[in-house]
């Protein structure tokens, strides 16, 4: 029961969670969420410590309202943060300290129950074989935990502060007519939309191509000239410094498209885009926040088998924790301690190899192609229990491996599949789904064992769910691959001694969902195509070259640097005679 007021809430609850992270805000949110979590144990521990069931009841229900939607605005964080980059990774940590939780939980919780009479303890807490002194230790916990989001609220607002304040730092720089060809960053790459499969929009192939004769005629002009010609005629954030800008007071109109990167992330990015940007990092989107039959349907196919794939296959994992205790005392006659120690197997696999396996799936990708080996070593773990009697700490083991290697490829392969607009619904769609699976299951798994009286037929049961796992991950991988590949590609890299730059290759993912037509790394500001020219600027101003590139001011600029070759030119032709 006590399970089940948490589990019931959240078929639903994560969708809704996940709507609301997107209109509120990541911040907010989080702070929200954990407030539910440390309301909900507080007064879970009070009903336990005052004898009050329903009271307890109602801690569990309130705890519950918070605890997976919490759960869903942490993955939109980190996909947020580390996208194009160690998502993997840092998803792998984050597993690692959940269910490093959940062993340590195993294990403190029935020392301090057994210690609970100890004389060492003062009075008032004091009270042999009472759970709720754990039970309080949990509340503690939580309180911390919930220091933990004001401290990324905090955080959030000054990497704002900090980017806002650089963004402010580059206006008024002194002008020079060498900074893009002193500059080790690719021209092509400095936008920030309309990239295609190839990595290069219409835009930008072009460009590449005239990169070398652009190169040429750049040494001669200065950059805002080429900014300026892109930015006339290239449609959509061609920025490389004044773009649009450039055009517009040079009298041109520029033609089709946004185009209104000006200096990407640079000085003329400070005003609509710069905002933009800080409402993707603060997790904020209130065009995509209102739920509409459209917004699912553009989640597209690689996300719906993922969705499909996550209630399967964390069907046939969880809910075998909860059985596997008493299966494996009644099958191999072991003892409580030994069982104890059996079951806590997967789990500390999970957290010893999830943070290698996020590094791993970072430098190699092979998401999709994780999934089919997953599913594969879980169908035959469940097979092995069923049908053989080899040790049990060998299945253990190979569903440890299983869940780990399931769980570092998923979390993070949804956040490729999908805008970062809607992140918050699309973890909060999959962590709902996952959630009926998880309700379901047990009752399913109740009834057979009540109808067979032994586990064979719930083992088989647990193996056909991965079997379903198994072929849903390998249509997974066929649509994946006919629509870019994204999810068995490798993260954007890092090669840029200042910041983290996209390789030529995964600059333009692709993927199934109309969503991320076109679009290339989402994070808001690290990997993308305006970062890379912020990481120009910075380059720039390291090397004293930087050019003032502010949008009010290009042709003054212009006129400034000719007035100065022109006495340059005078002074040397003086210096002749
Ligand atoms: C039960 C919970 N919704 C869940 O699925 N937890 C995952 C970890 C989710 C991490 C998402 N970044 C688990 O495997 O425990």
């Amino acid at each position: 029961m006590l399970y089940t007021v948490y589990s019931i809430p959240n078929l639903l609850l994560p969708l809704c969670g996940g709507l609301l992270i997107d209109r509120i805000g990541n911040s907010w949110s989080n702070i929200g969420f954990n407030l539910f979590v440390v309301v909900g144990q507080g007064l879970f521990a009070g009903g336990v410590t005052w004898g009050a069931y329903p009271i307890s009841l109602i801690g569990r229900a309130v705890f519950g309202i918070g605890g997976e939607s919490a759960c869903v605005v942490q993955s939109k964080i980190l996909a947020i943060w580390f996208q194009g980059k160690e998502m993997a990774f840092a998803m792998g940590l984050g597993m690692t300290v959940s269910r490093f939780g959940s062993v340590v939980n195993d294990w403190l919780c029935p020392y301090i129950y057994k210690h609970s009479g100890a004389r060492v303890l003062p009075s008032f807490i004091r009270s042999a074989n009472n759970p709720s002194l754990a039970i309080w230790v949990g509340f503690i916990l939580m309180v911390l935990s919930f220091a933990t989001t004001i401290a990324y609220a905090l955080l959030e607002r000054s990497t704002e502060a900090y980017f806002d304040a650089k963004k402010k730092n580059c206006r008024g720089l002194t002008s020079s007519s060498s900074s893009a060809s002193s500059s080790p960053f690719p021209r092509p790459f400095v936008s920030r939309k309309g990239t295609g499969a190839s990595g290069l929009s219409s835009l930008q192939a072009p460009l590449l191509s005239q990169a070398s004769s652009s190169e040429e005629e750049e040494k001669e002009n200065g950059p805002s000239r080429r900014s300026q010609r892109a930015g006339a005629t290239g449609g959509e954030g061609t920025g490389g410094g004044g773009g649009v800008a450039a055009a517009a007071a040079a009298g041109e109109r520029p033609e089709g498209g946004e185009g209104t990167g000006g200096a990407g992330g640079g000085p003329g990015g400070v005003g609509r885009e710069g905002e933009k940007q800080k409402r993707q990092l603060r997790g904020e989107d209130l065009e995509v926040a209102t739920i509409s039959l459209e917004q699912f349907r553009l989640l597209g196919g690689c996300y719906w088998l993922l969705t499909i794939s996550c209630v399967v296959l964390y069907s046939a994992v969880l809910p075998f924790n909860n059985i596997a205790g008493e299966l494996l005392m009644t099958k191999w006659g072991l003892t409580l301690d030994k069982t104890g120690f059996l079951i806590s197997i997967p789990y500390l696999i999970a957290v010893l190899a999830s943070p290698f396996l996020g590094i791993a799936i970072d430098l190699f990708g092979c998401r999709a192609a994780l999934l089919v080996l997953a599913s594969l070593a879980l169908l035959f773990t469940h097979l092995s229990i069923a049908f053989t009697y080899i040790n049990p700490a060998i299945s253990l083991t190979t569903m440890g491996f299983a869940y780990s290697v399931y769980a570092s490829a998923i979390w993070p392969s949804v956040a490729l599949v999908v805008d970062s607009s809607a992140l918050g619904l699309a973890y909060g769609l999959i962590t709902a789904s996952q959630n009926g699976g998880l309700g379901v299951v047990p009752i399913i798994v109740g009834a057979i064992r009540d109808a067979t009286g032994s586990y064979i037929a719930v083992e088989v049961f647990f193996a056909s769910l991965a079997l379903v796992g198994l072929v849903i991950a390998i249509i997974l991988n066929v649509v994946d691959a006919r629509s870019g590949g994204v999810l068995n590609k490798k993260s954007c890299s890092s090669s840029s001694p200042l910041l983290h730059l996209p390789d030529v290759e995964d600059a333009g993912r692709s993927c199934a969902s109309p969503y991320l037509q076109g679009r290339s790394c989402a994070s808001p500001y690290l990997p993308t195509f305006d970062d890379v020219d912020e990481a120009q600027v910075v380059w720039e101003i390291k090397e004293g070259t930087r050019g003032l590139w502010s949008e009010e001011e290009p042709l003054l600029q212009q006129q400034q640097q000719q007035q100065q070759e022109q006495q340059i030119m005078r002074q040397q032709r003086h210096g002749q005679q």
